[in-house]
């Protein structure tokens, strides 16, 4: 097929009225991010009995961090049975400052002796951005792993990306979760990726408490961010803290709930300083009180009774409805600070352990195989035969490390596990807890915890079971690429090997990174959520894999498919010489609707509604190949096909001279041919975009963004009006250039972000220049 070739040439697409496409001009807010200098080569892992370290550091780097071994013990290191445990993802909008954030967190339960920055000026990093890329570019690539103890709680936390590019890091984390904190800017408040994280947490019902973060920088606004949340996510979320000071005269928080101020005073804030509500503040605290118990009113029966009856909750019912509300994904309470600054961690520690579940507290569920994926729900009894499953994949130099989220029995090291998926039987031969990159060894894990592997060979998402049950956990949400880039090796001879093993790793890792090889270029092509996704991946091979790589233009994903149900009735026919072929199909082609082909869980459908044996029963398999085959090849400009469903209603066959192939080629063909007849149409992703921009630079960006054929859906001017947030909806194809565009137009000032909303169509003209080049390099590579 040609979707590369034909790509390769749109670059700018006509009417966009931009200039040169090129990978690092698509940046925006993202920057090009793998062009600065690298770091001196690093030295080698350092391992001691308990205490591996997985990614290699920079030389430098080894001095400041401290390699205190981790404990081991001999059974499972942790007394479950005596501990509350919570496991929680951090998850925001880019730069929100959820590394800080985990970096605080760490620092205050112990588990690092000092606080690194993310570009911090020491050069060393925060602890959770781990690989040598992250720290250079100050931005989180991969999500990583932790867990401490608060007070009588033991928390895994895993620490997720920002940017759009690597979503499907916390798609993940989120589906194996109990709890999040959703991070946000106190300047910024709802931004993009806010809204993405919010549909993820919702998708896996993951209950939440939300940070807003950055109280001491200029023009924050807790209440501002928190009528976001409540307009915008739609959340019904109260503030259980008043802010001390904002900005410069940021200090601390008041507890509404019990009433105290908290100061976080001394070096890097560890002095929790308790105090009474300042009388300045007291009208305000009684304001926000009375607003929390409003909402929790609204959603809490024992609550909305003393509501009725004009009586105020104690303390302890506050927290108690706190909790059931924010557990039933009813509530959410809104904590602060400033992480950078070290003020309000501690408090959001101890809302971690007040609010957010117990892992028994959260309902999992396992489709039962053997009864069409019923879903049974799993006990989370250490004792009930064992459920876990593979979440994370990660390439080490000790072999693949796998995540696993236990979510009934024990994972015991020498025991047997059955991965459900494959059948294959695997002895435990390493179980380990993650610090980022360092690991502990423990013998044994319970159901609830969250824990990595050595030596079990899985796809991320298998079920892993004591082999009596044929129960599979229910997989995440895969969101589809929506970029191409061609690669090969820079020397091929030399390099092919390790190009083929990094790619396969790769894709083994991430289900959104996607290879395949052009089958009319016979090119190798890369698909991914974005230009700097497939930008780290290019890096990545370079840096582990030693292979340098040359890249093509960066290509939008272009898609087709049909607007008119239409029959087909196709012979395939062969009975001159030699062994015959012979099939026959009848039947239609018609559109699906995007809910449906959201439901079929597949782009196309193949329906079979023969009655008879006109076509024997044992060529239907090859009759959906068939149509697959036709799929991956449109009718206009040859890209993948969506949203098709293919109707079998009848065929005939021949005794001799029928066969799969026959019934495989037959129904293909009859698909190509009647796709052309079908009204067919070619669609391209359309990004939503979010600008922000001072609002002086209004005009001239919204001109540039409708000359890219946006169409702007909203702009918010901000409480002082000194700036402003656009969004809008963009074509991907007419993206290319805009970070370089925004910069000059808003003297540097301007910042956008954006993510994948929609395939639709192209407008007319754009579908038949983009027929036009389709042909003209089929033409071009014929008479080569
Ligand atoms: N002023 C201020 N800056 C902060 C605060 N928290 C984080 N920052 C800064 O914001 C920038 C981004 O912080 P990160 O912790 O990397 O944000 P992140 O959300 O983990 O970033 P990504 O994972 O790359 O999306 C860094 O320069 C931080 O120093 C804060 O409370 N106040």
């Amino acid at each position: 097929m040609a979707t590369t070739s034909m790509l390769r040439l749109l670059g700018p697409r006509p009417g966009g009225g931009v200039g040169p496409s090129a990978l690092s001009s698509l940046a925006g807010s993202v920057a090009l991010l793998l062009s600065r200098p690298r770091r001196p080569p690093s030295q080698h892992a350092a391992r001691t009995t308990t205490h591996i370290l997985l990614h290699r550091r920079p030389r430098d780097e080894q001095r400041h961090r401290s390699s205190r071994p981790l404990s081991t013990s001999s059974s499972t290191d942790v007394d479950f049975d005596s501990i509350k445990r919570r496991n929680i993802g951090i998850s925001a909008h880019i730069d929100s400052g959820k590394t800080t954030l985990t970096e605080r967190i760490l620092y205050y339960t112990g588990k690092i002796k000092s606080i690194h920055d993310v570009r911090g000026k020491d050069g060393v990093g925060a602890k959770m951005d781990s690989m040598d890329l992250e720290r250079e570019k100050g931005i989180t690539i991969k999500s990583a792993a932790t867990f401490c103890r608060w007070k009588d709680a033991f928390i895994n936390i895993i620490d997720t990306p920002g940017h759009v590019d690597f979503t499907i890091e916390v798609e993940r984390a989120l589906r194996v979760l109990d709890g999040g904190i959703l991070v946000l800017c106190g300047v910024s408040g709802v931004q993009s990726q806010s809204l993405t994280v919010d549909r993820q947490m919702k998708r896996y019902n993951v209950p939440r408490l939300a940070f807003v973060n950055k109280l001491d920088r200029q023009g924050s606004n807790p209440w501002k961010v928190i009528n976001d949340l409540r307009n915008q996510l739609k959340l019904n979320a109260s503030a259980v803290q008043v802010p001390i000071g904002l900005e410069d005269n940021h200090v601390g928080v008041i507890d509404i709930v019990e009433m105290k101020s908290y100061a976080f005073e001394g070096e890097k804030g560890v002095n929790l300083v308790e105090g009474d509500v300042p009388p300045h503040l007291m009208d305000v605290v009684l304001e926000k009180r009375a607003e929390l118990l409003e909402r929790l009113a609204d959603v809490d029966e024992e609550i909305g009774e003393l509501f009725l009856m004009e009586e105020e909750p104690t303390p302890g019912q506050f927290k108690e409805a706190i909790r059931r509300r924010t557990v039933s994904c009813q509530f959410v309470p809104v904590f602060m600070g400033s992480a950078y600054k070290n003020k309000g961690v501690q408090k959001l520690l101890d809302g971690v352990v007040d609010y957010l579940p117990e892992p028994r507290e959260k309902k999992n569920y396992a489709l039962n195989r053997a009864k069409d994926e019923e879903p049974v729900e799993v006990s989370c009894d250490k004792n009930d035969p064992l459920l876990a499953l593979a979440f994370k994949l990660e390439e080490t130099q000790f072999g693949q490390l796998t995540y696993m989220r236990i979510y009934q029995g024990m994972l015991k090291k020498g025991n047997p596990i059955v991965n459900v998926n494959s059948g294959k039987k695997i002895k435990l031969a390493r179980i380990v807890r993650m610090h980022s990159d360092e690991m502990q060894e423990i013998d044994e894990a319970h159901a609830g915890d969250v824990v990595a592997m050595f030596g079990v060979d899985c796809r991320s998402m298998d079920t892993f079971s004591d082999g009596n049950m044929d129960l599979a956990m229910s997989t995440m949400f895969v969101p589809e690429p929506v970029m191409s880039l061609a690669i090969k090796p820079a020397d091929t001879s030399k390099m092919q090997n390790n190009f083929a093993k990094a790619l396969t790793k790769f894709t083994k890792e991430d289900p959104t990174l996607r290879v395949r090889v052009d089958s009319e270029t016979k090119e190798t092509v890369l698909s991914g959520m974005g230009e700097l996704h497939l930008e780290v991946y290019i890096e990545r091979m370079k840096r582990e894999y030693g292979v340098e790589v040359i890249s093509g233009q960066p290509n939008v994903n272009y898609k087709e498919t049909i607007a008119t149900k239409t029959p087909f009735d196709w012979l395939h026919k062969k009975q001159t010489g030699g062994a015959g072929q012979y099939a026959k199909v009848v039947g239609y082609i018609e559109p699906m609707t995007e809910e449906e082909v959201k439901a079929h869980g597949k782009p196309n459908e193949f329906k079979n509604r023969c009655i008879g044996t006109n076509i024997p029963p044992e060529y239907y398999p090859s009759c959906e190949k068939g149509m697959n085959d036709a799929m991956l090849e449109g009718a206009l400009v040859g890209c993948e096909v969506e949203g098709v469903r293919v109707v079998l209603q009848d065929g005939a066959s021949h005794a001799v001279d029928s066969s799969d192939m026959a019934f495989r080629i037959c129904m293909a063909n009859a698909i190509r041919d009647t796709m052309k007849r079908a009204n067919p149409s070619v669609l391209e992703p359309i990004m939503t975009v979010e600008i922000e921009i001072p609002s002086e630079f209004q005009g001239a960006v919204t001109a540039s963004l409708s000359r890219r054929m946006g169409m702007i859906q909203s702009s918010d001017m901000n409480d002082d009006g000194s700036g402003l947030k656009v969004e809008c909806q963009v074509p991907l194809a007419n993206m290319f250039g805009y970070s370089t565009e925004l910069r000059s137009l808003t003297q540097g000032k301007g910042e956008f972000t954006m993510e994948y909303f929609q395939h639709s169509a192209v407008p007319r003209n754009v579908q038949e220049e983009l027929m036009n080049e389709y042909k003209k390099e089929r033409e071009a590579r014929e008479a080569a």
